[in-house]
């Protein structure tokens, strides 16, 4: 086996993941998710539910043997479902699409409902709603800070305006804009934290602390969230895919399980939630934003939608003033 290719997970038999071979240790199929959340993962044909977290009878109200074999329409409203299935009708397996829309299950069950396709499954994930996400002075606050994205004079006061901008949005005690070099080993470029946090500005860290599956990944799915570094994960119900007879994979969930290894760096740093979003710049991954709360922090789907496009944007503005700074235009 190469020294790159990824070992089994240890809950099929795998290794123990330490300092030694983390690099190999496969995050995309945990085998979990974070239980703020339930994941239902479906036939793509039918809708039928093949597979579900642990913690889905907290959210529906089923134990998972009274789910699993049913179909969507059986559990939530028709009209949403009709939805899905035209998404899914539309998309194709190439695109890393994911469709955002709202499940009703009955009984004041309404949740947040994030699908995308892996492998010939649909991959559901609901989460709780937060009314504040979606208000008005919301939206206001994401065209504000575009603004000021677009009014910063040169690289490092756009990297400045964004970690602030991203702080105002989510409430985090930390952001920073972690650059990669050559070598993959990073420096914190800028920096907005609560002022009586130490600052990290100008730190360096090894290739290592973001090992290349992670980067990998993360030049793919563009935001990760770990809500509680301390919470329990919720188990996949069953581990394998019944149609795929393989774990499944969570590369593109929201919900995913954070590795082990990075959720015990979270917590040597005192870190008890961390959220980051790609830049990624002509396919390449740039850096990150990466921000750190010192308490357990949902972050809603509006929010997270918000963050990955201010991510987008700035890659784009970082090209845009790197060049109007060599050129001097
Ligand atoms: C201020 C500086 C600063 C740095 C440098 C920093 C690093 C960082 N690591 C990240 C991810 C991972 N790291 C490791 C593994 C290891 N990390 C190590 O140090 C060694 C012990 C090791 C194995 C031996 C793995 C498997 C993952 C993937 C986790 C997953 O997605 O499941 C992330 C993105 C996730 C996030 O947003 O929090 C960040 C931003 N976060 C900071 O704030």
């Amino acid at each position: 086996m190469m020294d790159s290719e990824l070992l089994p997970p240890e809950n099929l038999g795998g290794p123990r993941i330490d300092t030694t071979n983390c690099a190999r240790e496969p995050i995309h199929i945990p085998g979990s998710i974070q239980p703020h959340g339930a994941l239902l993962v479906l036939t793509a044909a039918e809708l039928r539910i093949v597979q579900v977290s642990a913690n889905v009878e907290h959210f529906l109200g089923h134990a998972p043997e009274q789910v699993l074999g049913r179909s969507l329409a059986d559990l939530a409203a028709a009209s949403e479902v009709e939805a899905l299935a035209r998404f899914l009708a539309g998309e194709t397996l190439e695109k890393n699409a994911q469709y955002v829309f709202c499940l009703n299950f009955g009984e004041r069950r309404v949740y947040d409902a994030t699908a995308h396709r892996a492998d010939a499954l649909v991959i559901v994930e609901l989460e709780e709603q937060d009314a504040a996400a979606s208000s008005a002075g919301f939206y206001h606050s994401i065209k504000n800070a575009l603004s000021e994205l677009e009014g910063a004079e040169g690289v490092a006061a756009l990297l400045s305006s964004a970690a602030r901008q991203v702080r105002h949005l989510t409430g985090f005690d930390r952001v920073m804009i972690y650059r990669f070099a050559e070598d993959d080993s990073g420096e914190v470029v800028a920096e907005a934290q609560r002022e009586d946090l130490h600052s990290f500005l100008g730190h360096r860290f090894p290739e290592s602390d973001i090992p290349r599956q992670a980067r990998a990944l993360y030049v793919k799915n563009l935001l990760r969230l770990t809500a509680d570094v301390d919470a329990p994960p919720s188990p996949l119900v069953p581990l394998l895919n019944p149609v795929t007879g393989a774990p499944l994979n969570l590369g593109g969930a929201v919900l995913r399980s954070t590795s082990p290894m990075h959720l015990q760096y979270l917590r040597n740093m005192e870190v008890a939630s961390s959220l980051s979003v790609s830049i990624v710049q002509d396919g390449r991954l740039w850096g990150l934003i990466s921000c750190h709360h010192t308490r357990a922090k949902i972050v809603p789907q509006a929010v997270r939608a918000a963050c990955e496009f201010l991510g987008r944007v700035l890659a784009l503005q970082i090209s845009a003033k790197r060049a109007a700074e060599t050129f001097r235009l």
